[in-house]
């Protein structure tokens, strides 16, 4: 290894530390290790199910390429993730790869950086060290900038990022002709029936500990992928994938039923509204959230402890449509 200049350390942390998606950060952070420790090889495995053993691999360069991820190397993985602690690995030729995992920003391991260890180890290793404790701090700067202090779940201020590119997403996948529009995202919007009520008799820390209960239950009984977020006070949001209305109608009542038979501690029985929307490839976000409030509201109108969703509703003669012209709503 030859050591770095300050300019070119100087210049890497620059362009990591500019990443705000993880994703990149964590290329961003080969791509460093490789141009600055390691030369030899270095690449990325995401962990996208661990339990069926299935592993994304990003090649940063220099390594040689392998689709199917040899059963000890796998093996490798599956510890260094679960321990989150770095592992030595041996490979066919005999080279020695360290891995070190890299943990999202709630501080789970979720990613593993392979690096073919190079000929000076002990100062490979220690840069390499470094590089990934200034990795781990940022992203514990990313976290809590990205998250409500009091749930953990994502923040308003990282909605209206996600939402942009979950609309750019649709806006490719609508004009690409292999697309079948087999799957649609949706966003939600639940509303704690009658939280002031909990508020006024419990008092503010109880129902701050049902908040906080409630967004457990939203992050067990709600998928990995899906994108959670408290907007502030008793509003919660979510940004789902699903093929159609129906299945979205589904997942959204099977999760207020759980609400519903759920004991709350010291308050008991706790119920919530839903209203949701399909979200289109012209939607700006505050049309997004302006239908799924108003299916909301419908809910909250019609008896509470229900999943409205907009479109059925004015399919159904039961709203007219909301059409927002720039500034001026028209109905
Ligand atoms: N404990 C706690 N309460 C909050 C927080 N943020 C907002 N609230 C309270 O949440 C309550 C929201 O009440 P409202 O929106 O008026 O309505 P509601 O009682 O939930 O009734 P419906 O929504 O009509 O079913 C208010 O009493 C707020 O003070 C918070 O962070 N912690």
């Amino acid at each position: 290894m030859q050591s770095p200049s300050i300019k070119s350390v100087l210049s890497k942390l620059i362009t990591l530390t500019g990443e705000r998606e993880t994703h990149s950060l964590e290329i961003s952070l080969a791509q460093t290790l490789f141009d600055l420790v390691a030369p030899g090889a270095v690449v990325i495995y995401r962990a996208l199910n661990i339990e069926q053993h299935i592993f994304s691999a990003t090649l940063i360069d220099g390594a040689p390429f392998q689709e199917i991820i040899p059963r000890p190397l796998l093996h490798a993985l599956e510890k260094c993730i679960k321990s989150g602690n770095a592992c030595e690995y041996q490979d066919e030729g005999q080279a020695l790869v360290m891995l070190y995992p890299l943990k999202s920003s709630k501080n789970e391991p979720v990613a593993v950086v392979a690096i073919q260890s190079p000929e000076h180890e002990s100062q490979f290793r220690e840069v390499t060290g470094m590089l990934l404790q200034i990795y781990q701090n940022f992203m514990e700067l990313m976290n809590d900038n990205e998250r409500d202090t009091l749930t953990g779940l994502l923040n308003r201020k990282t909605f209206e990022r996600k939402i942009g590119k979950v609309i750019t997403r649709i806006q490719h996948l609508s004009n690409r002709e292999e697309d079948h529009g087999e799957h649609k995202q949706f966003f939600a919007i639940f509303d704690i029936d009658h939280f002031k009520n909990v508020n006024d008799q419990y008092g503010h820390l109880v129902g701050d500990e049902v908040l906080l209960r409630f967004s457990q239950l939203m992050t067990l009984n709600l998928r990995d992928k899906d994108l959670l977020f408290r907007f502030g006070g008793e509003e919660f949001v979510g940004v789902f994938e699903c093929r159609n209305i129906d299945e979205m109608k589904m997942v959204l009542e099977r999760f207020r039923g759980k609400i519903e038979v759920f004991p709350f501690p010291q308050v008991g029985q706790v119920t919530i509204s839903t209203g949701f929307t399909e979200i289109s490839g012209y939607d700006v976000s505050s049309q997004i959230i302006d239908r799924a409030d108003v299916s909301l509201y419908y809910a909250k109108n019609h008896g509470r402890n229900q999943v409205s969703n907009y479109e059925e509703l004015v399919e159904a003669g039961l709203l007219q449509e909301n059409k927002i012209e720039g500034d001026i709503e028209l109905f």
